[in-house]
């Protein structure tokens, strides 16, 4: 099949279009690189670069040959950013999803994954999230993809476009045989941080809130492997044909931010320097899946299934990269 991946620069991108080249797929990425890296892009696929804001260059892709789906993953999507900045971000996910379903419209492109996100949900819930738990977004981040899920269900309504909204939890690890792996300029995420943090190259780690309705007062996540992202997304684009779905990926397992602290210390080896700050605005307390429907009707079940394995995917990578996919940036600092 050939495919279009938006967003493949990126960490999730670039890990779901090594999947899509090993499972025999004709992939073609596009990217703006604004917050990806050329070097992310796995060999095989083809690169465009384009804003995806730019509906006429975009359209002229679209149009050019004939597509059999599209995997769209461009976004902004650090939460903390979107507080800062809602209207740019409600505006620029919406703005550049919308060209891209519209398109697909117009040029019969009729499979279409969608990356989504389990920061859609209200917060009031105590028990494991399901496809089916209340939506009440926290950050006009998780607002902004929930409006693309309502566009993408218009669009199947009326115009029988077949989506895939894939909700993911929290996103971790590298590719195991470590050709890829994340590099966010800054990086906002709790596991690569803590990483670095433990490797001496930066001096101290900030654990956002201890005051949060847990355990030990810290926000819990569900951490899914990046690999096993991708494997959904191949599962998912061979059931479009029947009809469209949403499913929420993660293990079902939760670890809270002291969690992987101690984590990333026990498989490094070091100590790691932390120290508490306020709470990042926008956070959820607790996420985490019920993971059951897409194992009930994909068979897809996460090969990595704990937080070391995870963590140990991700620091190889950062021990054979150091510098991710070049030179450090002069912003790849803490932002919070
Ligand atoms: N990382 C997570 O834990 C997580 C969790 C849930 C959902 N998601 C979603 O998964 C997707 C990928 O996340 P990621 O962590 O890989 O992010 P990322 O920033 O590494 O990748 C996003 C990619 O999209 C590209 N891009 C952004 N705006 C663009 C535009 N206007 N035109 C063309 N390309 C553009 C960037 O250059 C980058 O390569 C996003 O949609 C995100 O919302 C991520
Ligand atoms: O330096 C840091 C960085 C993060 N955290 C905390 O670690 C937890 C996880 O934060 P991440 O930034 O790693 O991940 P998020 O849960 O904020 O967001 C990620 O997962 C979400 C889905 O759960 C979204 O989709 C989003 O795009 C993706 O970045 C949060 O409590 C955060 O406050 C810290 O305490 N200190």
């Amino acid at each position: 099949m050939r495919y279009l991946v938006t967003g493949g620069a990126g960490y999730i991108g670039s890990h779901v279009t090594l999947a899509l080249l090993e499972d025999g797929h004709d992939v073609t990425v596009l990217d703006n690189l604004s917050t990806g890296h050329r070097a992310a892009i796995p060999t095989g696929a083809r690169f465009r670069h384009v804003n995806l804001a730019d509906s006429a260059a975009l359209d002229a892709i679209l149009g050019e040959t004939h597509w059999d789906g599209v995997l769209h993953l461009a976004a902004l999507s650090v939460v903390g950013d979107s507080m800062k900045s809602p209207f740019h971000y409600i505006r620029q996910n919406m703005l550049t999803s919308l060209n891209l379903i519209e398109g697909c419209v117009r040029h019969q492109i009729m499979r279409f994954l969608f990356s989504s996100t389990a920061a859609l949900f209200d917060d009031n819930n105590t028990t494991l999230l399901s496809e089916t738990s209340p939506i009440n977004p926290s950050s006009p981040y998780g607002e902004s993809k929930f409006l693309i899920e309502r566009s993408l269900k218009w669009a199947d309504r009326l115009h029988g476009l077949r989506y895939g909204c894939l909700r993911y939890f929290n996103a971790a690890g590298a590719d195991e045989q470590g050709r890829l792996g994340e590099d966010h300029r800054p990086e906002t995420h709790l596991i690569p941080l803590a990483i670095d943090t433990a490797l001496g190259r930066r001096p101290l780690l900030r654990v956002a809130g201890n005051d949060y309705d847990t355990l030990d007062g810290t926000c819990i996540r569900d951490y899914i492997h990046v690999s096993d992202i991708a494997k959904a997304h191949l599962l998912v684009l061979a059931r479009l044909d029947e009809k469209s779905v949403t499913y929420n990926l993660g293990t079902g397992k939760g670890f809270s931010n002291l969690d992987v602290i101690r984590t990333v210390e026990r498989v490094t080896g070091q100590s790691l320097p932390w120290t508490w700050c306020p709470r990042r605005k926008g956070d959820r307390a607790i996420l985490i899946t019920d993971p059951s429907r897409i194992r009930k009707e994909l068979g897809w079940r996460p090969r990595h299934t704990e937080i070391e394995s995870i963590i140990e995917t991700a620091l190889r990578w950062r021990l054979r990269h150091p510098d991710g996919y070049g030179t450090p940036h002069k912003d790849a600092y803490q932002r919070i």
